[in-house]
């Protein structure tokens, strides 16, 4: 056979990922040949050069995996499903297990399918528990009130099903007047662990307190993002959605409520931000048939409506689920399912398409590295945490990392102290995974939300202008310049003005590009990055395309502003923001909402030096003395002229 040297990543390579758009493998790197283990048989019996390829192939895509593949036998790299004699098909299992134990992993059968000639089978590698790593996926969770998100979490990470009267959901909520009123106000996360044989590691004695019992245990970490459902929450849904970086969303509707209320809103909301959605649709214990089909026949409706224009795929079988996580590569695809908290129907399916899916992003620890920061706390003893996502590169502990852009646009050299994942001490962090540091010599007070740690090889800068070119999905008038409205861009959420547009008005449908200026600060932003523009119900979505990085004169005029302001609270030395800003920011609404920052909770879990996850305090920053809104400092703009004055929403 011609030697043929191997560049392209074949079907079964890129359907290893899973998820996303088909990823470089690390054979787009190293150019191996592997021709001669290309064929369906190559794995009955191979000569000891063969054996070693095969080995060399498992290991790139467990690693490109970030630990895991789907491994097919019988079935040639031509794709063609031809399958084996049952001798042969034997032969070829007993090789590939022993290739999985030599790379410290477990092979379990997904299904067996017959092709023309015999028999194919669809193997699952993954790596055994490794000390301090676990593959981490991370779910979104939204959907209407009451369609049930909470109790869906509670029953999936404490084991215990539900009452269909809020008992499962009370494990979950982290304020008093959740627990009285039911609602979710806050971002929360909760943890289910799979081991490398795909059981589920979390036990119904496992308290919200065990997460490192049970990220020790677990192969990969399934992180929930649980979301408010109610509309007055929408700011802090929104930032769960960009500022959390989920792979996936997970849609939730109530059988017997159907398409409600802000269903459509955070399914449009996931479709912005480009990340894959699967829908669960609960309470078909307590939903009469006819209401359930008229539900499903409606979210069919929606999801291949030309807004949304996704494949809905009922799924039923365990076949079903394999096929629809192997193929969740494409974000078109849209598994439903249809499940009951009360009486488990269906849950194991729901179960097994989580332990199938795999994370989105595809960064190798030798790139620089890029974390984004999206909360902060003091905790004592320890000092000032944050948490956030690590989007590129790897982190470990004592780097030295640039943290900014302070509100004059400049980063300072950090140390990171200590990392924890999910509350357990780790060594080093990598792309796609949330982490807590605690970082040296720093006040807390100096660090917002929205700011990155980025490796000094980048030479970060900050901006405050940037071409984004959006599509306005919502607005009940004309949108033209100096229109005002909160910019969600990863973890940034600011208020930003538009200067100029590439029309003169926009209505609801219209695309345009745009030339915006933050209000209050420079941030860092990448070009290529979604954004979502929205006040209250109006809504864009788009990309960043073109960073104008922060000039020296701006700078300058910007110090002359701060300086004169450096008798105020730091949380004062901001531009005060009209009315209208305020009702974009949401802030009002979530007056005496707002959450409290507890370590044992958020993000990555806090990082405390003397237990699993102590508890963090929240600066006591008042909510309305807070972030300049008492008018007490001057405009930007008064010292700054290149600085467009802060502008009223224009409707
Ligand atoms: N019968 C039945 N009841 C359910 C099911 N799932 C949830 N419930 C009940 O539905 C109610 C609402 O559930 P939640 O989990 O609080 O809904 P949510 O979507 O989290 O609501 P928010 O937190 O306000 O966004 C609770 O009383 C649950 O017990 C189910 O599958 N069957």
């Amino acid at each position: 056979m011609a030697n043929v040297v191997d560049h392209t990543p074949t079907t079964a390579e890129v359907t290893t990922n899973l998820l996303g758009s088909p990823v470089k493998t690390v054979m787009d790197y190293e150019a191996v040949d592997y021709s001669s283990i290309k064929c369906k048989t190559s794995l009955i019996s191979p000569t000891a050069e063969q054996y070693d390829l095969l080995l060399k192939r498992l290991k790139e895509r467990v690693e490109s995996g970030r630990g895991e593949t789907i491994f097919d036998i019988g079935v040639g790299e031509d794709g063609g499903e031809t399958g084996l004699k049952p001798d042969e098909y034997e032969a070829s299992v007993a090789t590939l297990q022993s290739l999985a134990e030599t790379i410290d992993s477990d092979c379990v059968l997904l299904r067996n399918k017959k092709g023309e000639e015999g028999m194919t089978g669809q193997y699952l590698i993954r790596r055994r528990v490794v000390e301090q790593d676990f593959l981490e996926i991370r779910v979104a969770v939204v959907g209407n009130v009451d369609a049930g998100k909470s109790t869906l979490l509670g029953v999936l990470t404490h084991g215990e099903l539900d009452n269909g009267r809020g008992h499962a959901r009370q494990k979950l909520f982290r304020h008093k007047h959740e627990m009285e009123s039911g609602r979710t106000s806050s971002v929360g996360n909760d943890i289910l662990g799979f081991d490398s044989l795909g059981n589920v590691v979390n036990k119904p004695e496992h308290g919200s307190l065990d997460w490192v019992k049970i990220c020790e245990r677990s192969s990969k970490v399934i992180t929930f993002i649980d979301l408010a459902g109610h509309e007055r929450y929408l700011k802090t849904t929104v930032f769960g959605m960009t500022g959390h970086a989920p792979d996936f969303g997970m849609l939730m509707v109530g059988a017997n409520a159907g398409i409600v209320g802000m269903t459509k809103e955070h399914l449009g909301l996931a479709l912005a931000l480009s990340v894959p959605v699967f829908v669960v649709v609960t309470k078909i214990d307590m939903c009469p048939p006819n209401v359930l089909q008229d539900t499903l026949k409606l979210l069919s409706k929606v999801l291949k409506s030309p807004g949304c224009r996704k494949v809905p795929l009922m799924v039923k079988t365990k076949d079903e689920v394999i096929v629809s996580a192997t193929n969740f590569v494409s974000e078109r695809l849209c598994p439903i399912f249809q499940v009951s908290n009360v009486n488990g129907e269906n849950l194991d399916l729901l179960k097994m398409f989580l332990n199938l899916l795999t994370t989105r992003m595809t960064s190798h620890d030798n790139e620089p590295a890029e974390f984004q920061i999206d909360d902060t706390y003091s905790v004592p003893g320890v000092g000032t945490v944050v948490s956030g996502t690590c989007l590129r590169g790897a982190i470990r502990l004592n780097d030295v990392l640039m943290l900014g852009p302070d509100p004059l646009g400049h980063f300072i050299p950090i140390a990171v102290k200590s990392i924890h994942r999910k509350r357990m001490n780790v060594r080093q962090v990598s792309a796609s995974q949330t982490a807590s540091f605690a970082l040296k010599k720093i006040k807390r007070s100096q660090i917002r939300k929205g700011m990155v740690m980025v490796s000094p090889s980048l030479n970060p800068t900050a901006c405050w202008e940037f071409e984004g070119e959006i599509l306005v999905l919502h607005h009940p008038t004309t949108i033209s310049s100096r229109y005002q409205a909160m910019v969600h861009c990863g973890s940034i959420r600011q208020t930003a003005s538009i200067l100029s547009m590439s029309q003169e008005c926009l209505r609801t449908g219209d695309k345009a590009k745009v030339h915006f200026r933050f209000i209050k600060h420079p941030e860092y932003l990448k070009a290529g990055q979604r954004l979502v523009f929205r006040e209250g119900r109006t809504k864009a979505v788009g990309n960043v395309l073109k960073v104008i990085p922060q000039t020296g004169l701006i700078g300058a005029a910007n110090k002359v502003h701060v300086k004169q302001n450096k008798m105020l609270p730091q949380s004062q030395n901001q531009a005060p923001q009209s009315t209208a800003v305020k009702a974009a920011d949401g802030e009002g609404l979530e007056n005496g909402e707002k959450r409290e920052n507890t370590m044992a909770r958020v993000g990555g879990g806090g990082t405390n030096n003397n237990t699993g996850g102590g508890v963090g305090q929240k600066k006591g920053r008042g909510k309305r003395g807070g972030r300049g809104r008492s008018g007490a400092s001057a405009p930007l703009t008064e010292q700054n002229p290149m600085v467009p004055p802060p502008s009223r929403v224009q409707v």
